[in-house]
């Protein structure tokens, strides 16, 4: 038995956040638990409101996870604030994980912000060097870094950064990169790089695409798969859900979190 912890927000809409991370830990065999950060009431239109929890709630159900069922893997989603960063970096250095994705949530695809512009420097200070593998999309990385990336020399230069902030592995996602037909994801080890192709699926169902790749490189590195492995796994779960979107809600829906085990066969 794999177990995996997501310390995000909820989405009530269920694309995105802890809702997205608990589909996609359970579709890989992955026991799956959380911790709630902060409750949005949201839908495919947008973000209708965003209520934080208190840093003592957030910490009291991570210590609730660890002293009693254990952790093989966590992930970290949306944070919110600087306060929020600080208490989820206190407990990851507490119980000395080390398989620590880091989704550095910053804005929802309708816009809204899901971390407070002045956690920025959180996030990298306080966040990243516990962190095993970022996950940035290309704005958020360009926000990380104060770089440009506008190819893959500057992705490598960008993930280089990341690295010198003390992360041992760092993607760049290429789904917000309109300018090719394809959606390309860089992963830089701190030696090697690596690219993850797949064709661009022209849908406007998006909603929870990196959360819900974060939470597939997670239950694989849970499971004991190497980082490389973890991301063909991750790559290969979110290019099929993209591929069998779901056409709820009036804007950007949700994409299908059970497309990868039915592709594989698996019904039940
Ligand atoms: N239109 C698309 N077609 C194929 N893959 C996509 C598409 N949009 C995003 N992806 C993939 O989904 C994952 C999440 O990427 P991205 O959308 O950049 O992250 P985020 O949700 O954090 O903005 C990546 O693996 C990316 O390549
Ligand atoms: C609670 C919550 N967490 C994260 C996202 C980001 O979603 P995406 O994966 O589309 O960037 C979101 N919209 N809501």
């Amino acid at each position: 038995m794999f177990k995996a912890l997501t310390i995000a927000g909820s989405d009530s809409g269920g694309g995105a956040g802890i809702q997205a991370d608990l589909k996609t830990f359970q579709e890989l065999d992955v026991y799956g638990m959380s911790a709630i950060t902060a409750v949005t009431a949201q839908n495919t239109l947008g973000v209708q409101g965003v209520q934080p929890i208190s840093k003592e709630m957030i910490a009291a159900q991570i210590d609730a996870v660890a002293q009693d069922l254990g952790v093989d893997a966590l992930k970290t989603g949306m944070l919110f604030s600087s306060d929020i960063i600080i208490t989820v970096a206190e407990k990851i250095r507490h119980y000395g994980w080390n398989k620590v994705v880091v989704d550095p949530v910053m804005i929802a695809k309708g816009g809204a912000p899901l971390l407070q512009q002045e956690a920025v420097t959180a996030v990298k200070e306080k966040l990243l060097p516990y962190a095993f593998i970022v996950t940035p999309n290309i704005p958020e990385a360009e926000e990380l870094t104060g770089l440009r990336i506008q190819s893959e020399a500057d992705k490598i230069e960008a993930a280089k950064k990341l690295i010198s902030y003390g992360v041992k592995n760092v993607i760049i996602k290429g789904g917000h990169d309109e300018n090719t037909n394809e959606s390309i994801d860089l992963l830089f080890d701190g030696k090697d790089s690596y690219t993850f192709t797949s064709h661009r699926i022209n849908t406007k169902n998006t909603h929870g695409t990196g959360c819900t790749f974060s939470a597939s490189i997670t239950a694989c590195l849970a499971k004991g798969l190497s980082v490389y492995e973890s991301v063909v796994i991750a790559k290969r779960f979110i290019t099929a859900a993209i591929e069998a979107d779901l056409e709820l809600g009036s804007g950007h829906g949700p994409t299908n979190h059970w497309a990868y085990k039915r592709k594989a066969g698996i019904t039940v």
